[in-house]
């Protein structure tokens, strides 16, 4: 149990232990700071991702979207491309969530009760529903 009493289950460990070798693949000579994601998806698949910068700095982007490109280029069902669960790993206090732009990319690809786990090499620190980081969030479709 973390915090907000959301359960840390032997996946969800799995998933970190993913998202910390996620993380060494960054490429982040800019910022220098390594973040690394593993996604769990409604069909028990798991894809990873790192943050990729570039010289031109607006360019590059984040872990959390690395990991959606992978899901979806990966996907065979619609199960496939559901985000149930995600952890994100940084070394940073107190750990990092992902930055508005990811949480409306998680967003199209989850729901209000996918679980988002913000990690530090020592673990899993806190964890949040989509809905608690990006509440009130924009959808076309509304709510019918
Ligand atoms: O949730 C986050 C927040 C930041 N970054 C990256 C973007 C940039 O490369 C570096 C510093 O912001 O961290 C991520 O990958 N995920
Ligand atoms: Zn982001």
């Amino acid at each position: 149990m973390t915090d907000n009493a959301i359960e840390v289950t032997p996946q969800t460990l799995e998933l970190f232990q993913m998202a910390v070798e996620a993380r060494d693949k960054a490429h982040a000579p800019y910022s220098r700071f390594n973040v690394g994601v593993a996604l769990r998806t409604a069909s028990d698949k798991v894809h990873v991702g790192a943050n990729i910068e570039n010289t031109s700095y607006p360019e590059g982007w984040c872990a959390e979207t690395s990991a959606i490109s992978h899901m979806i280029m990966a996907a065979e069902s619609g199960a496939d491309r559901q985000i149930v669960e995600l952890v994100v790993i940084a070394e940073l206090d107190p750990p990092i969530t992902p930055c508005g732009g990811c949480r409306q990319r998680i967003s199209e690809f989850g729901t209000t009760n996918t679980i988002i786990h913000a990690a530090d090499p020592g673990g899993i620190k806190s964890s949040f529903t989509l809905g608690q980081l990006l509440p009130a969030a924009f959808n076309l479709e509304g709510d019918a």
